[in-house]
């Protein structure tokens, strides 16, 4: 099997401050990666260069796109990158907001990423949001009303289900419990575990919380100023971590 996605030397500056350097990976079709460090470890800069948001200073993110095979996506033209994260890709950002529309409707949020893949057919559309809706434990009944009236937890749901309609084949997650209750995080940690499972989703989460990648991913990278200090098996380094760095993120010594 070839990788989905290949990570090679990336590297992103600002001005004299390294926001991440020297990052490699691959990432396998069905493999949840998990990325974690302390605030300012590079996490967040990391994930935007590999989502096309940033444009890293040195490295390539080598995609294999359904239709050409594998593409540099840092090199590749803005329109074309544009399309793949219509298609291809999905992000799933930490605040509820920044991936919604907040004055669509609930329904909406959800049909607009099927026409922007060109689907038109709007009983078809609307069966489909009807149906994610479900599927993120959203009553059907609230599928005209506007995020806005949704509860933290709820808006994080949605946004899920819209960026997850399209079927994506690599989804990008920031922090995606970050900031929401305990019990609505151990909700939306459930919910997540159980779509990951079932379609089985191809995916990086950035997170300081070491609960999601146990729960989540597959492999783990250990992130400290900008640099991959361990990686390897979630399980394996978080029951048997080897960089000092990490085993005090394990011990919850660091304040992440
Ligand atoms: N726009 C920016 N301009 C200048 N420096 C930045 C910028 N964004 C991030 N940095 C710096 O890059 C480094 C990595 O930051 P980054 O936000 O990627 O870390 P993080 O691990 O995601 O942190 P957090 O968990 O707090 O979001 C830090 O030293 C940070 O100060």
């Amino acid at each position: 099997m070839s990788p989905l996605l290949e990570v090679r030397g990336i590297e992103k500056r600002y001005g004299a401050r390294i926001g991440c350097t020297n990052v490699s990976f691959d990432l396998y079709p069905g493999e949840v990666m998990g990325i974690v460090g302390e605030s300012g470890s590079g996490k967040s800069t990391l994930l935007n260069c590999l989502a096309g948001h940033l444009v890293p200073d040195a490295g390539q993110v080598i995609f294999d796109t359904r239709h050409t095979g594998p593409v540099d996506t840092v090199t590749m033209s803005e329109p074309e990158r544009r399309m793949l994260s219509r298609t291809d890709w999905a992000f799933v950002h930490q605040h509820a907001r920044d991936g919604l529309r907040m004055s669509v409707s609930a329904g909406g949020n959800i049909g607009e990423r099927l026409m922007a893949v060109g689907d038109r057919h709007y009983g078809r559309i609307r069966a489909s949001a009807l149906d994610w809706l479900d599927r993120v434990e959203i009553d059907g009944a609230r599928i005209d009303d506007r995020p806005t009236a949704f509860s933290g937890g709820m808006q994080q749901r949605l946004q899920i289900a819209r960026n997850l309609v399209t079927g994506p084949r690599l989804v990008f997650m920031d922090e995606p419990t970050g900031g929401l209750d305990v019990s609505v995080q151990a909700r939306l940690l459930d919910l997540l575990r159980g779509l990951v499972r079932r379609m089985g989703l191809s995916a990086i989460i950035v997170t300081h919380d070491l609960a999601v990648v146990r729960l989540l991913a597959d492999r783990l990278m250990v992130m400290k100023d900008g640099r991959v200090v361990e990686s390897g098996l979630t399980d394996q380094v978080l029951d048997d971590p080897q960089h000092g760095y990490t085993q005090l993120l394990v011990s919850s010594v660091l304040q992440v």
